[in-house]
């Protein structure tokens, strides 16, 4: 059985053909630059050991020509018969959704009145929805929620200290992100380490463009970092973190923005991208921190100084803590970052072993801490196959 997965960003789409059971992946890539100009796709195609690439112009086409085109590379490959399914990344389910959901009209509209909560993101996962069932108007289409994994979060970790009318009325809680994410790389550490599934206490590091730190106690999400929005938490590419409420107030008084400009600002032009004045990537800010220029270290210091913070904060609710989990772009291949975080976190017992730490880079994964000092390691994220797994069950039961 093969499961289309597909993971669409606001101007973006990600997509996969896989099998559940062992993770084969037949066709991935990326459409970026959805609805602008320069639109265009990257495949990847697999098959008997080979792999063939290949990138082409989408000329301003958005998510339905995207799809479209996924369609059409599955027709030359004479895979379209193969697909069992397809499994949507949905960003924000609200407090509907503690797992997967097959996809009707009703759960649409779920995940329609969850727009507000998530303005960057749901638009954008409408949109593939639509573009999909329009494509494969006969097939199942299952729907995995980035909140679903921290419903079981206790109302001490969820609830923000505001008015309780702006909570039971308007929803304004912490949800928490990337729960697919957390729970998969969890779920393999647990195996990894040989921990008792049904007790431990994991802190995981989701650091990719968006970054979440989540505590894990017996393989449920305990709190996590993002809230009610992406927004909140770590510093990340372009999201500036926590800051100060008042200061939207203060920039639309002070500066004469309106609102919505403080926050795009906030969540598109802050975080490295702003710290730095020089761009959202950190590799490129690594190295331009090397060749000494200070607002990338900066960022690079910001990023660490935060990120330590919070993953000491989360030692707090733990009953143990048997690992601390690096994943996404930046934990499974920065050794750098890694090694400064840990370095922070030294009075809590962490101490990076140099060689593992240094050689657990593209696509490795394994331990990286001293023996006898608290386990750190690194586990390959794989929302790609964890969303084609989640697929695959919620169609059996
Ligand atoms: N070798 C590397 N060293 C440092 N950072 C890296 C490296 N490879 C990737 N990254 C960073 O990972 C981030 C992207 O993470 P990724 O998980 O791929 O993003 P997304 O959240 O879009 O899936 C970028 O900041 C990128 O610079
Ligand atoms: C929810 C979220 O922040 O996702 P991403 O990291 O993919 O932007
Ligand atoms: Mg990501």
């Amino acid at each position: 059985m093969q499961i289309l997965v597909l993971n669409s960003g606001s101007s973006s789409l990600k997509f996969a053909l896989l099998d559940p059971e062992n993770g084969d992946v037949r066709l991935s890539g990326l459409a970026e630059r959805l609805g602008q100009e320069g639109a265009s796709i990257r495949l990847e195609r697999f098959g008997g050991g080979e792999r063939e690439r290949s990138e082409e112009s989408l000329n301003g086409g958005a998510h339905t020509e995207a799809v479209a085109r996924v369609l059409s590379e599955l027709d030359a490959l004479g895979l379209r018969g193969d697909v069992a399914a397809v499994g949507h990344r949905v960003v924000h389910g609200g407090e509907s959704f503690n797992a997967p959901a097959l996809i009707t009209p009703e759960v649409e509209d779920v995940i329609r009145a969850c727009i507000p909560l998530a303005p960057l993101h749901n638009p954008a996962n409408l949109a593939g929805i639509g573009a999909a069932r329009a494509a494969f108007p006969d097939l199942p289409h299952v729907a995995v929620f980035d909140t679903a994994f921290h419903q079981t979060m206790r109302p001490v970790a969820y609830r923000y200290a505001v008015p309780e009318e702006w909570y039971t009325r308007y929803g304004v809680r912490r949800y928490g992100f990337h729960g697919t994410s957390h729970q998969y790389v969890a779920g393999q550490a647990v195996r990894m380490l040989g921990l008792n599934p049904g007790r431990h206490g994991l802190i995981v590091a989701h650091l990719g463009n968006g970054c979440s730190v989540t505590s894990v106690q017996d393989g449920k999400s305990r709190d996590t970092s993002m809230g009610m929005t992406p927004l909140e938490g770590l510093v990340m590419g372009t999201r500036s973190g926590n800051v100060d409420p008042s200061l939207v107030e203060y920039m639309v008084r002070e500066a004469g923005m309106t609102v919505a400009e403080v926050t795009d600002a906030l969540n598109k032009k802050s975080g490295l991208l702003g710290l730095s004045g020089l761009s959202n990537d950190m590799r490129e800010l690594e190295e331009a921190a090397q060749n000494g220029h200070a607002g990338a270290q900066l960022a690079i210091d910001k990023f660490v100084y935060r990120l330590a913070q919070t993953i000491a904060s989360y030692a707090v609710g733990l009953h143990r803590w048997d690992a601390l989990v690096f994943t996404g772009g930046i934990g499974e291949n920065s050794s750098y970052i890694r090694a400064l975080t840990m370095e922070r976190l030294g009075s809590l017992g962490l101490v990076p072993d140099e060689r593992a730490n240094e050689s657990t880079v593209r696509g490795k994964q394994g331990v990286i801490s001293k023996e006898g000092w608290v386990t750190a390691l690194v586990v390959n994220t794989n929302e790609e196959l964890m969303i084609a797994r989640q697929t695959a069950e919620l169609l059996k039961g």
